[in-house]
């Protein structure tokens, strides 16, 4: 598991373990591990052009010692120096290994490195990036060089991944301690590159994270295996409510992903015309024509997956009621969501529910304008799960999943070429096989998202190793080897 951090939680550890050690120790510890990060970059350090933005804080001390290590390995180093003030020890450090600082026109500086060390602002950075590091981090975003950001890309910010104005755009960040929030979730994540951490001691001294990142071994570890006791009701029977007559594509999407990540049983039921797609495809599927707005003919389930393709109508209306209405776990998606927003009494339930929003419908769910959401997504599916007790996943660029008083997780796996039509029907129908084998509605949810993205991965790599188009269909046919290879 990865685990991610706030900049409170880090200080306060920092501060814990600095207490023990010789003053300067943990910035030694973090400019050297920068400056093997860097080096490592270079094709040779010794002739390299290597240009550091420095500001007023200790971000610009991290970036002046590394500078002053490189320069002794016969780098050409040039220090801007931004702020009001500039790290005094770092700058003399610097100075006696042959660096210099430069004053303007310093974008010349920034144009011609080889290397550009982002050292404005780490995690003591807050709102949008003020002159001249605004100016500073547009020139290194534009840079030809490899641009490495220390700690945290600055603009980026570090407990919440939101990004305000102009921000550093790396290709390498590394981040000293333990990652922090903000390299793990969009935006700030599109902005880090690869993330390097460098140990700095701080483990011992971290509280339990603020957000995580599940790895294949973990999602190995949860997923239900069957074993010589199983049988298909053993295994889980999933119910599913969706399509209509209007759309028929949702309902067969979402009972691909069922059928193809699992599941013992699949019952389906839903109009007519959704009806007749579903078993052309998936003749595994048992199929009922719903006929009025009551479930008790479908038979029995372990979960529920309801929403996908449904409409909004009155019927639709009732049968989410009537799906909240039973004792076990129900995943809501789409349509669902919507019909929820209109009435979220709904919600007050025993059995665990899990909701699946992309940013919009959360967005109607919450009344919070979606670009809100987008901007600050740890704080808002926090939010979700607190103001509408259930379990949420909220999709998008970075997929995060919360459940009260656990980390929020984020998802790891995934492509942007899963933007496209109908991948979270699919999503849907591997969240609800997960519940109806057992899984927790966070467990549930969590795996659903990574082998989404994992199955996503798959469909759009093809033999030159790149990637290209899918379509949602494709991603549910990649599941089974998706969950062979974990
Ligand atoms: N505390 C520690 O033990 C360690 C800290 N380290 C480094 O220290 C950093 C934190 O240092 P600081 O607490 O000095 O904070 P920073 O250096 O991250 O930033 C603080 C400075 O930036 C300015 N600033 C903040 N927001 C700004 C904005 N939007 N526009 C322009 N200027 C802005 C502030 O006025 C202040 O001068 C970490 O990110 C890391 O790089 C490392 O050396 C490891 C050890
Ligand atoms: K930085």
């Amino acid at each position: 598991m990865r685990t991610a951090y706030t900049s409170d939680q880090i200080r306060t550890a920092e501060r814990a373990l600095m207490a023990l050690l010789p003053d300067g120790t943990l910035m030694r510890r973090a400019a050297t591990g920068l400056s093997v990060v860097c080096a490592g970059l270079l094709p040779g350090v010794y002739g390299s052009r290597v240009a550091l933005l420095v500001g007023s804080g200790d971000n610009g001390g991290d970036a002046l010692y590394a500078g002053a290590l490189l320069a002794r390995r016969g780098a050409r180093v040039e220090a801007v120096l931004a702020g009001s003030r500039t790290h005094q020890a770092g700058l003399e450090a610097l100075r006696e290994a042959g660096g210099r600082t430069v004053e303007a026109p310093w974008p010349d500086v920034v144009r011609r490195a080889d290397l550009v060390v982002d050292g404005l602002v780490g995690i003591g950075g807050a709102g949008e990036l003020r002159e001249p590091y605004r100016r500073l981090a547009v020139a290194a975003s534009e840079a030809s060089g490899l641009v490495v950001a220390v700690d945290v890309p600055s603009g980026v910010d570090a407990s919440t991944g939101r990004v305000e104005g102009p921000a550093v755009r790396a290709q390498v960040t590394v981040t000293f301690g333990a990652c922090k929030n903000g390299l793990l979730v969009d935006p700030g994540r599109s902005y880090c590159g690869r993330v390097e951490l460098v140990d700095i001691g701080l483990g011992p001294y971290l509280p339990d994270p603020d957000v995580v990142s599940l790895t294949d071994e973990d999602v190995a570890d949860l997923l239900p295996r069957p074993g010589a006791e199983s049988d298909k009701y053993r295994r889980g029977v999933i119910g599913i409510i969706a399509g209509s007559e209007r759309f028929t594509g949702a309902a067969v999407l979402s009972v691909g992903g069922a059928v193809r990540a699992g599941a013992g049983l699949v019952r389906f039921a839903g109009a007519k015309a959704a009806v007749g797609q579903v078993r052309a495809h998936w003749p595994e599927a048992i199929t009922t024509v719903l006929d009025g707005p009551s479930v008790a003919d479908v038979g029995r389930v372990q979960a529920w997956v309801i929403g996908p393709g449904l409409g909004t109508g009155e019927e639709a209306r009732e049968l989410v009621r009537a799906v909240l209405a039973t004792d076990v776990p129900v995943l809501v998606d789409a349509d669902g969501l919507t019909v929820l927003a209109g009435d979220r009494s709904m919600l007050r339930r025993s059995a665990p529910t899990v909701l699946t929003p992309h940013a919009g419908e959360l967005s109607r769910l919450l009344d919070v304008p979606r670009d809100r959401i987008e901007a600050a997504r740890i704080a808002h599916v926090r939010r979700a799960v607190t103001e509408l007790g259930a379990i949420v996943l909220l999709k998008g660029s970075t997929t995060v999943v919360a459940q009260e008083d656990r980390p929020v997780r984020v998802n790891a796996t995934g492509t942007s070429w899963l933007a496209t039509g109908g991948t979270g029907d699919v999503l849907s129908g591997i969240g609800g096989t997960l519940l109806s084998a057992g899984l927790s509605g966070y467990d549930a949810a969590s795996c659903a998202a990574h082998l989404h993205g994992l199955a996503a991965r798959l469909a759009s790599t093809g033999n030159s190793g790149g990637q290209g188009p899918i379509a949602a269909m494709d991603v549910a046919r990649a599941l089974p080897q998706v969950i062979q290879s974990l």
